[in-house]
């Protein structure tokens, strides 16, 4: 018997960053989006665990690691303690989202194998339990078993789900070498040294444009706190910036932590539109995605 459980890659509309905390972690209010980009995670019994990682070839699967490091055999040990059981499983990870993106891919297949384990052997796990052991692997986590569009509090790990009545569409541009999350994080506060940080906000207009889902008041309101300091690591992100709006694109955002780059379009048409534009370009890897997505949910189970 085997499970497939697709879940979704991240963006955040508003990553709002505070000062480092004494726990080594900056208290955020972020607010997530699931994009249509998909790693699909399949597990079965087996006796000892083991991952295998696949790519659709234009994905590099170099740096993922294939043994107890990868986050997917972390999460399923942690399903496993939870439960008081000893069983083991064979984890097979599709991936589709781009590795060390900024887009949350290793999270959606830790989120992806909580729920296809979950499913597996009949675990019934009650939600908050998967939340809590989710929040437990990684601050992107919670939200990757969530998907919609929500708001990320604490370390990330606090997730409530928000209206969002828009259809967006966006591209994505992948860039060839990833940015480690943690070195942006520092970069983040060398850049503010000294600097009295205010508590992170969600600003309240942003709901109002998910309400009415105005891609332009959308465009006005995306902010990335870590964008700044992600391009003092990577000065060359910022012709992608000059790219995308002269390719015709609402706004341009880093995503996350980056090196993915983000641009917001006003519907599928335009989308690709500002992809082939992009392309001719020379830009790498884009996709043109739909917003928002549905979160870690069973696509097979035989
Ligand atoms: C920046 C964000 C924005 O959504 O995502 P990515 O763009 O990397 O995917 C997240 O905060 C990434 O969260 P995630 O990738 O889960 O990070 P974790 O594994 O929890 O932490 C990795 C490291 O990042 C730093 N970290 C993470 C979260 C946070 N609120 N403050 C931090 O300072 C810490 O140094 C931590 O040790
Ligand atoms: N299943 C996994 N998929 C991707 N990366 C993983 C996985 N497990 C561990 N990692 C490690 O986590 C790092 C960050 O991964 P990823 O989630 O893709 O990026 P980001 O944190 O930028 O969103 C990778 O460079 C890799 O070393």
């Amino acid at each position: 018997m085997s499970t497939t459980v697709r879940a979704p890659a991240k963006i955040n509309l508003h990553l709002g960053v505070g000062p480092l905390g004494e726990d080594g972690f900056h208290p955020l209010a972020t607010l997530y989006q699931a994009v249509g980009l998909y790693d699909d995670v399949t597990v079965s019994d087996q006796l000892e665990w083991s991952v295998h990682l696949r790519g659709d070839g234009r994905i590099d699967l170099d740096e993922v690691p294939a043994d107890d490091r990868n986050i997917a055999l972390r999460a399923g040990r942690a399903l496993v303690a939870h439960h008081g059981l000893e069983r083991a499983a064979k984890v097979e990870i599709r991936k589709g989202i781009p590795v060390a993106g900024g887009m949350a891919g290793g999270s959606a297949d830790a989120a992806a194998t909580l729920v296809a384990l979950d499913r597996l052997w009949d675990l019934q796990t009650p939600d908050d339990d998967l939340l809590r052991l989710a929040a437990g692997l990684g601050s992107d986590v919670p939200f990757a078993l969530l998907g919609g569009t929500a708001i990320g509090s604490g370390h990330g790990e606090l997730v409530t789900p928000v209206v969002d009545h828009g259809s967006w569409w966006w591209v994505v541009v992948e860039n060839d070498t990833g940015l480690a999350t943690p070195d942006v994080y520092r970069a983040f506060d060398e850049l503010h040294a000294g600097a009295l940080l205010p508590t992170p906000q969600i600003p309240p207009a942003l709901h109002d444009a998910l309400l009415t889902g105005d891609v332009e008041q959308l465009a006005r309101l995306l902010r990335n706190d870590l964008q700044e300091p992600a391009l003092r690591l990577r000065p060359d992100l910022a012709a992608t910036f000059d790219d995308a709006l002269a390719a015709g694109a609402h706004a341009a955002l880093l995503s996350g932590s980056g090196p993915s780059v983000l641009l917001l379009c006003g519907d599928r048409a335009q989308a690709e539109a500002v992809d082939a534009d992009l392309a001719g370009r020379g830009h790498g890897r884009t996709s043109v995605v739909p917003a928002p997505v549905a979160g870690a949910h069973v696509v097979e189970y035989v």
